[in-house]
């Protein structure tokens, strides 16, 4: 932390109830560690989020985006948090479309009718690059259930169920996640089809645990929905919080849904001294 002296501004939002805190370094020096993410990130002592998306300054694109687990780990990807920010600074710089850096990539975002759509990049399906500790088909991995394996800059693992509902989402998500066949654990969706390119889904996130909804995973849902042909590539996701909507294109896998500005505070220095 490199900030203690002052107290330090920030957003909170959310996208379908997965709820983030925004921190806006642009302009200057990053400020997030990890014991910053773990204790902001406590509901109880901190604000309380499933993720933390730090805002930066990025040479060759519009912004920077970093995303932090509230156990305090990062992620590569964060779906939702991605669309919230792009929201944000559409509304700030009255554009349309924007360039966002992260580290899965440089990252697409447009605002069509009034909705913001992020283009989550390809999905990745070689066992090494989702990662897998060992070569696998991704398509049918050896655990229980029969799942499939997707990265989307991060590490999803897909249960396509009967009835999402009737899964113990806690117990079987807290132990997927450290499954060894996932040497950078994963995150865990269970899935079940719900009519034509719509299904359910429930999600377990790592690092974080259950969230109402998580747009890297519902992009991870569609790619196994349409691999396991069970969806065309465009689907509609109903999750705990809210509905997703997935679009699997030659570019990439577009990502849309409900966005919301929840309140602006600051975190007072004696917090931040206390770090
Ligand atoms: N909520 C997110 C995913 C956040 C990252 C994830 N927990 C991880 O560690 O990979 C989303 O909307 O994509």
């Amino acid at each position: 932390m490199t900030n203690t002296a002052q107290s330090l501004p920030f957003r909170k939002m959310h996208g379908a109830g997965n709820d983030f805190v925004i921190l806006d370094s642009r302009g200057r020096d990053r400020v997030t560690t990890p014991k910053l993410a773990a204790a902001l990130g406590d509901r109880h002592r901190g604000v309380g989020f499933d993720q933390l998306a730090e805002l930066h300054d990025a040479g060759n694109a519009d912004l920077a985006l970093d995303f932090w687990n509230s156990d305090g780990t990062m992620a590569g990807a964060c779906g939702n948090a991605t669309r919230c920010v792009a929201s944000m600074v559409m509304d700030e710089t009255g554009r349309d479309a924007l360039t966002i850096r992260t580290a899965r990539g440089l990252l697409a975002a447009e605002r069509r009718n009034g909705r913001v759509w992020v283009n989550m990049g390809p999905p990745l399906t070689d066992w090494d690059k989702i990662p897998l500790s060992a070569p696998q088909d991704s398509l049918h991995l050896p655990l229980d259930g029969d799942p499939v394996g997707v990265g989307m800059g991060n590490p999803h693992c897909v249960f396509i169920t009967h009835d999402a509902e009737k899964v113990a989402l806690e117990e079987q998500g807290a132990r997927v996640e450290r499954d060894p066949l996932f040497p950078e654990r994963t995150n865990v969706e269970f899935i079940s089809l719900l009519g034509e390119d719509h299904l359910r889904m429930r999600v377990w996130e790592r690092g974080t645990g259950v969230t109402l909804a998580c747009g890297s995973g519902a992009c991870a849902a569609a790619v196994a929905a349409v691999r396991r042909g069970l969806t065309g590539p465009r689907v509609v996701l109903d999750l705990d919080g809210g509905r997703l909507e997935a679009d699997w294109r030659d570019d990439g896998v577009w990502l849309t849904g409900p966005v919301a500005e929840v309140f602006r505070a600051e975190l007072t220095a004696e917090f931040l001294a206390g770090l």
